[in-house]
């Protein structure tokens, strides 16, 4: 008998997949399964511009981006209220990853010309990125209830039971906040009951809480692991602010927005807004 050769133990060539589905007399699976089909229907340009087909894919991309990060948020907050903080933290590098996904996906809309985009821009109208609602859920997860813009929200929290539960629900902060105090950090009623549909205000106390942590981070390793997991998610979200205002700064210079702001004024402001402020302020002390 003669030995068994490599070429003995080599599978037979697999069926070529590329045409998976074609003697099906429908859709493939991967089709049908995540309604791939529909997904590709949803883009439809207004005019013939091969950027304007970009543009609606990529603001489709990080919409669905900003939903996957809600996810990971909802599940970090619902971990820190049980105590759960490695699983906490799995949650929050999970956030961070899809922040990544999101802040590389600039690429795509910042290699567009300003006069490739003045071709369409007239046909958004008043659109906005200002009116996405899966953002605005996710600046209300991370904290960022800001009044004016809970008012301007107000018919819209109608349409959105999601984005009303979110108004409602306390932040991602506010559970890291509680979990702190459930540590033994000396933290006041009016913060830990707070109402808190409004905006978490920097608190001196929660300053110290973290500097507590910091200033022992082997004797308080979980805290610090959390409190840098925090602060891996909140300095992403300030990385894609300030790379949406340089991509709007390439695309428009100083003209106004399409959602009735001054532009980049108007963007400046809101790229001086921190999550987790405490966690920022906090790093001075050290
Ligand atoms: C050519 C690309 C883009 C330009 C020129 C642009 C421009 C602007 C401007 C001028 C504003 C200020 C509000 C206004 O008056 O409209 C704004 C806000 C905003 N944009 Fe964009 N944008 C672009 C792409 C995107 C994309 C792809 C997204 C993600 C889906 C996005 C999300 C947002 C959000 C969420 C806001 C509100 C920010 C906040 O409320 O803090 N933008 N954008
Ligand atoms: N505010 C932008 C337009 C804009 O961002 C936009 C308009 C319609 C659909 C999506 C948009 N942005 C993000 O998804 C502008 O002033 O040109």
């Amino acid at each position: 008998m003669r030995d068994q050769s490599a070429a003995d133990t080599v599978p037979p060539p697999a069926r070529c997949p590329f045409g998976a589905g074609a003697d099906r007399g429908g859709p493939a699976p991967y089709v049908s399964y995540a309604r791939m089909d529909e997904l590709h229907e949803l883009a439809r340009p207004l005019t013939d511009s091969p950027c304007e087909l970009t543009f609606i894919l990529i603001s489709h991309v990080k919409e669905i981006l900003f939903r996957t990060i809600h996810i990971e948020l909802d599940q970090a907050r619902t971990a820190i209220r049980q105590d759960e903080i490695s699983v906490a933290c799995e949650h929050l590098q999970r956030a961070t990853r899809s922040q990544q996904a999101l802040l590389t996906s600039w690429e795509v809309l910042s290699a567009m010309a300003p006069d490739e985009f003045l071709e369409f821009r007239d046909i958004l109208g008043e659109a906005s990125g200002t009116q996405s609602f899966m953002y605005r859920a996710l600046e209300f997860t991370m904290g960022n209830k800001d009044p004016d813009t809970v008012r301007a929200w107000k018919a819209e929290l109608e349409r959105y039971p999601m984005l009303r539960a979110e108004l409602r629900a306390p932040s991602v902060y506010d559970e890291a906040i509680r979990y702190l105090a459930r540590q033994g950090a000396e933290l006041p009623a009016e913060l830990l009951e707070r109402d808190v549909t409004r905006r978490h205000e920097p608190h001196p106390l929660v300053e110290q809480a973290w500097l507590e942590i910091y200033l022992d981070p082997a004797g308080r390793p979980v805290e610090h692991r959390l409190a840098e997991a925090l602060s891996d998610v909140s300095f992403r979200f300030s990385v894609w602010r300030s790379t949406h205002l340089l991509v709007v700064e390439r695309m428009l210079g100083g003209k106004s927005g399409t959602g009735g702001t001054t532009g980049l004024e108007w963007l400046r402001t809101i790229n001086e807004h921190r999550f987790f402020p405490e966690l920022w302020s906090v790093r001075t002390l050290l």
